[in-house]
């Protein structure tokens, strides 16, 4: 067998050979035959030696291999978050600064170092991760250290994530043969499988509390709560500030009633969030929707932070403050376009801390029978991962606003009398052409630009052909799951790549590369 054909199958097969391909003089061997090799073989050589070689694996090593393996014009694509982040991080430069700090909680996570480890803690993201996609968690599942381990999902750690190479800490453990590490965080995922997933904007912590804000005195009593907590919009951009727990996240800058110049609150509308907790003494959220004029005391409470465009850049936001956007959002969208009576036109007033606006004129029919003319919309949306009849690919397409490159699940609004099954079979078929049969329900997702609730779901293709509606699509294609797993490493041989894991396309091409064909 020649080196290199011996070579894939071990890259396929097994890890031991590429291992000792790697090392000394045989690399040199190796090496001579690079040039035979397609990109895709060498991404997965590269992954390969990786995956073997890490954590020992220095910096300088990696990249020596990696020059090695391609020329400047095969330059792996940049990974959909870099992307959508790369504005951010250029504003908050922390880099350098951090990058010691974050090397040094790697590091002991990797020797099990549990006294220095737990006094990093609170200086770092818990999920920061090294070049490689790494977090803390995966370099204590390779090396077996349980105490670092427990320490991580108990401060509630991503269990889920993956690295460069596409693998979960969990699927570390078990290829270095944990058993314990891989027992806590098989446990661990199956907690959460039980729990529900839970996707990104849908964290919202606070209690609703839906009978404070239908009754105007406790309403008004919440608003003058000396615990309350206020978070500010202005022309629909919300304010906000870095965080410090989750390095290169955004939060909201919140202030207190004392804080507030009254004038504030005359003349600006409070949307009612809701309550810290099911106590009705806990504290009272709002946001506040600030109208023209003097906002100088924002900036004397935080300096540093600004009102930004919605989208992108809620999606970097820690995830219960993403959910506390969502619901702000979409209301203060809905007063900002809906100012008059559907019914007769005429003003209307904004009751119920927002919830709700009543018409002026006491004449008009809206006030007769079911009042339901004037509460926030949502509108319901189906997303869908299509599997093919071998259920072996799926099918992603690409609208034409879409990043160049970028591929994604089909999507479409639901229609008045229609369920989520007949939605998901139509909006395939008008879109691609392909013929769908069951439909499975996987999560949901509020997408709040401005108030789209996506219904995401699993859809079993019953037909291959694909004849795309040009109006709606640029392009549809099947994706085998090898190709999906070098889209979500970010090392796709022709740059695609999916959405960000912020978006419910996402975990539902994820959740059906990572799972067990079996189970389909
Ligand atoms: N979170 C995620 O991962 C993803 C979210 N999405 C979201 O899914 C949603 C639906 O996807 P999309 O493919 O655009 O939908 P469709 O396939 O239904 O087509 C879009 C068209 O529907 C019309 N439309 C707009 N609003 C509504 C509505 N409320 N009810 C019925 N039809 C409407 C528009 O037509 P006209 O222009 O004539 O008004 C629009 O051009 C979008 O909000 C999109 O942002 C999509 C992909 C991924
Ligand atoms: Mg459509
Ligand atoms: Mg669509
Ligand atoms: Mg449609
Ligand atoms: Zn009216």
């Amino acid at each position: 067998m020649c080196i290199h054909s011996a070579l894939l199958k071990s890259t396929l097969k097994g890890r031991a050979l590429v291992t000792y391909l790697f090392t000394n003089r045989t690399r040199q061997i190796f090496l001579c035959h690079v040039k035979t090799f397609s990109f895709f073989q060498k991404v997965l050589l590269l992954q390969t030696f990786q995956e073997t070689h890490s954590p020992v694996l220095t910096k300088s090593s990696f990249f020596t291999v990696k020059k090695k393996l391609f020329n400047k014009q095969e330059v792996c694509a940049k990974r959909p978050e870099t992307i959508i982040s790369r504005k951010m991080s250029e504003e908050t430069d922390v880099e350098s600064k951090d990058s010691e700090l974050v090397q040094r909680f790697l590091d002991c996570a990797a020797r099990g170092d549990v006294e220095n480890f737990e006094q990093l803690l609170g200086a770092v993201d818990i999920d920061v991760k090294s070049d490689r996609g790494w977090t803390a968690l995966m370099f204590a599942a390779r090396n077996g250290h349980t105490s670092v381990i427990n320490i991580l999902v108990q401060k509630g750690c991503d269990v889920n994530c993956l690295n460069a190479s596409g693998q979960t800490a969990l699927e570390i453990a078990q290829f270095w043969n944990h058993k314990e590490v891989a027992s806590i965080l098989s446990q661990y995922r199956q907690q959460l499988e039980y729990d529900q997933i839970h996707n990104y904007y849908s964290l919202n912590p606070l209690y609703r509390a839906s009978d404070v804000r239908k009754d105007a005195k406790q309403l008004e009593s919440a608003k003058n709560n000396k615990s309350a907590k206020f978070i500010m919009f202005s022309k629909l951009q919300p304010f906000l500030i870095t965080s410090e727990e989750k390095k290169k996240k955004f939060k909201f800058a919140v202030f207190t009633l004392d804080q507030l110049p009254s004038s504030i609150r005359e003349t600006s509308t409070l949307i009612f969030l809701g309550l810290e907790t099911w106590d009705p003494v806990s504290s009272p959220w709002f946001a506040v929707d600030l109208v023209e004029g003097d906002h100088s005391f924002i900036s004397k409470y935080y300096p540093d932070g600004s009102f930004v465009a919605p989208f992108p850049t809620t999606m970097q936001m820690i995830q219960s403050h993403a959910g506390l956007f969502a619901e702000a959002h979409s209301i203060l969208c809905w007063l900002d376009k809906y100012r008059f009576c559907p019914t007769c036109g005429s003003k209307q007033t904004v009751i119920e801390g927002g919830y709700k606006q009543v018409c002026n004129n006491s004449d008009c029919t809206s006030h007769k029978g079911v009042h339901n003319t004037c509460y926030p919309r949502v509108d319901p949306s189906l997303i869908m991962l299509v599997l093919s009849p071998s259920k072996k690919q799926c099918l992603l397409g690409r609208q034409k606003r879409f990043p160049p490159k970028m591929f994604s699940c089909l999507a479409g609004f639901m229609e008045p009398g229609e369920s989520i099954e007949d939605t998901c079979r139509r909006e395939i078929e008008e879109e691609s052409g392909v013929k769908v049969g069951r439909v499975d329900y996987h999560s949901s997702q509020p997408w709040p630009f401005p108030a789209t609730l996506m219904l995401g779901c699993i859809a079993h293709a019953r037909t291959e052909t694909i004849t795309i509606d040009k109006d709606e699509l640029e392009e549809a294609r099947w994706f085998s799951r090898a190709e999906i797993a070098q889209m979500l490493a970010g090392q796709h041989p022709d740059g695609l790549f999916i959405p960000p894991s912020q978006a419910i396309a996402h975990q539902l091409i994820k959740s059906w590369a990572t799972s067990n064909s079996a189970n389909l």
